[in-house]
């Protein structure tokens, strides 16, 4: 097993098949291999071989963003400002036709992902991993007796996680699915309940609703997305709601029936509400049932997840976990970086730590983007602030994208003029946020904004307009003071 790397004989002979053995295929699990492979370790990464690119690829962002966007184009939705309520590209929208732009995009980033591993000298064994004790992997492959073990000096845990499922409701993947199931789907639901309204939930429920399917959405608590701006996503919930989308929120889902053709899902309040199909986006679970986790002398919480350190670090020293095996913030971008900076740890690679200026992005219909302090924290850590607001429909950009809802908004400090945060809603709004994030990177003031000549016409105007609106409020407080 043990595979010869072109620059072996400078390398000490190890006793192990590999410097690094990774397990899991998505973003944090790649890129740790990377890492390690530019570093000249010889890396194995183990998963299933129809899981290459993991969640991220083949059933989580990947798929849902791509089907976003075929829903977007197909439906016409963004365009009918300009052309009319009736507009669409097609009349009869399909499964097929969602499922192939969907298909296409996954199988190319999984040849992506198969080349950059192949390139940088990865070895891919296909199959499930299971510790045998620290050092050793046993990966069993989907063949009856395709068992064999290799062993690391490293080992990356880049597990991620499933769907939670709640014990009381009957999964069938035709009617009653979770969210890694959706694209199984064999026909559009003309309605549709959606349990659970986190980005998973949100993000799904404004794709189908897009698509014209009546959708409600049940949640537990009595808010969504409440980690966001309020204003923004109330915004949100109207457009939503324009979609016909109908929130259920502090209820709480009692059972679901099932019968040939439809669902009826029972809430504790008494309700019940009819739908074609059911879709579960209530949280998710480690996965790290099939690793036995106690012969590594590790141990996993009630979800399934990992304790690290600040080097993504195990209590097993040789042994780090990344992704949302770890939990919180749990996105494919931090992922990602976990990854390379476990790989770097592990091999006494320096590196800066991560960012804490890390941005969220939510693919809803309109979406939605914010990088840096939300108001309500900056009003309960007393810090004054300012806001300046940039409407789409006042940007020439705007007006020609058919985007008449879009909003920027900056908070920015009162006391140093710094850029606190910035917060989007609408067209480009996970791109455009990085402007925002770069300027409070390098602790950028409102007035590089207010000075900076931006291309017109475009979105990212919004910055110029939304700083002088910041800036001419400020001066109205500093006149009135002197
Ligand atoms: C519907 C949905 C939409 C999302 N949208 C976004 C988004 O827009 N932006 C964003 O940043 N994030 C998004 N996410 C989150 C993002 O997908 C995850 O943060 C990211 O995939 C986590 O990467 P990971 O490295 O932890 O591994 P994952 O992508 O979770 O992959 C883990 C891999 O490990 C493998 N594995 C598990 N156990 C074993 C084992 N015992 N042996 C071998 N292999 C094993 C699995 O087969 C899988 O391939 C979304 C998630 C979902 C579900
Ligand atoms: N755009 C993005 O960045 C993106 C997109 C999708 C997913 N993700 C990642 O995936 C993770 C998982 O997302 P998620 O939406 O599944 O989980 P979540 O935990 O954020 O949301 C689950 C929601 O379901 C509710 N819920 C749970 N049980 C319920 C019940 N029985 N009845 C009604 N409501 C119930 C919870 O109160 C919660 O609000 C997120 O934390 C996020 O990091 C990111």
């Amino acid at each position: 097993m043990r595979r010869a790397r072109p620059d072996d004989q400078a390398c000490p002979v190890s006793e192990h098949d590999y410097d690094l053995i990774v397990i899991g295929s998505g973003p944090g699990g790649q890129k740790a291999a990377i890492a390690a492979a530019k570093l000249g370790k010889r890396v194995a990464v183990v998963d299933r071989q129809d899981m290459v690119g993991g969640v991220c690829v083949n059933t989580g962002t990947i798929p849902s963003k791509t089907l976003r966007e075929a829903v977007l184009y197909l439906t016409g939705l963004n365009q009918r400002d300009l052309y009319g309520a009736s507009y669409r590209v097609k009349q009869d929208i399909t499964i097929a036709d969602l499922l192939a732009r969907t298909q296409h995009v996954i199988g190319r980033e999984v040849q992506v992902v198969r080349a950059q591993l192949l390139r940088n000298h990865v070895d891919l064994l296909a199959g499930t991993a299971r510790f045998t004790d620290p050092h050793t992997i046993a990966v069993e492959g989907t063949h009856r007796g395709d068992r064999h073990a290799v062993t690391g000096e490293k080992i990356v845990i880049a597990t991620g996680t499933r769907p939670a499922r709640p014990d009381q409701v009957d999964f069938d993947a035709a009617r009653v699915l979770d969210s890694d199931e959706i694209l199984r789907l064999e026909e559009i639901p003309s309605s549709l309940v959606v349990v659970g309204a986190g980005v998973i939930g949100i993000e799904y429920a404004s794709v189908f609703a897009a698509l014209g399917s009546r959708v409600t959405v049940v949640e537990q608590r009595e808010r969504m997305l409440d980690f966001c701006d309020p204003e923004i996503v109330e915004s949100l919930k109207f457009h939503l709601r324009d979609l016909a989308v109908t929130f259920r929120f502090g209820e709480k889902v009692a059972n679901v029936a099932v019968s040939d053709n439809a669902t009826v899902t029972a809430l504790v309040s008494g309700k019940r509400i009819p739908a074609d199909a059911v879709m579960y986006s209530a949280g998710r679970q480690g996965m790290t049932e099939e690793l036995d986790l106690p012969a590594a002398g590790l141990a996993a919480d009630h979800r399934g997840r990992l304790s690290v350190d600040e080097h993504y670090r195990t209590p097993v020293e040789h042994i780090y976990a990344v992704g949302d095996v770890i939990g919180f913030p749990a996105l494919a971008a931090t992922s990602m970086d976990q990854g390379r900076l476990a790989a770097y740890h592990a091999f006494g690679e320096p590196a800066h730590e991560m960012s804490a200026l890390q941005p969220i992005g939510i693919y809803t219909i309109p979406e939605v983007s914010y990088c840096g302090a939300t108001e309500a924290e900056l009003t309960s850590s007393a810090v004054p602030y300012e806001v300046g607001t940039a409407r789409y429909r006042e940007l020439a950009r705007g007006q020609i994208a058919g985007d008449s809802y879009g909003m920027l908004k900056l908070l920015v400090s009162t006391t140093n003029r710094t850029l606190l945060g910035v917060h989007v809603f609408g067209t480009g709004a996970t791109d455009l946020v990085h402007i925002g994030q770069a300027v409070m990177g390098c602790g950028g003031t409102v007035d590089y904004l207010v000075d900076a000549v931006f291309n017109y016409p475009t979105l990212s105007e919004a910055y110029k307009v939304a700083a002088l609106d910041a800036t001419n409020k400020i001066r109205a407080l500093e006149r009135f003071a002197t």
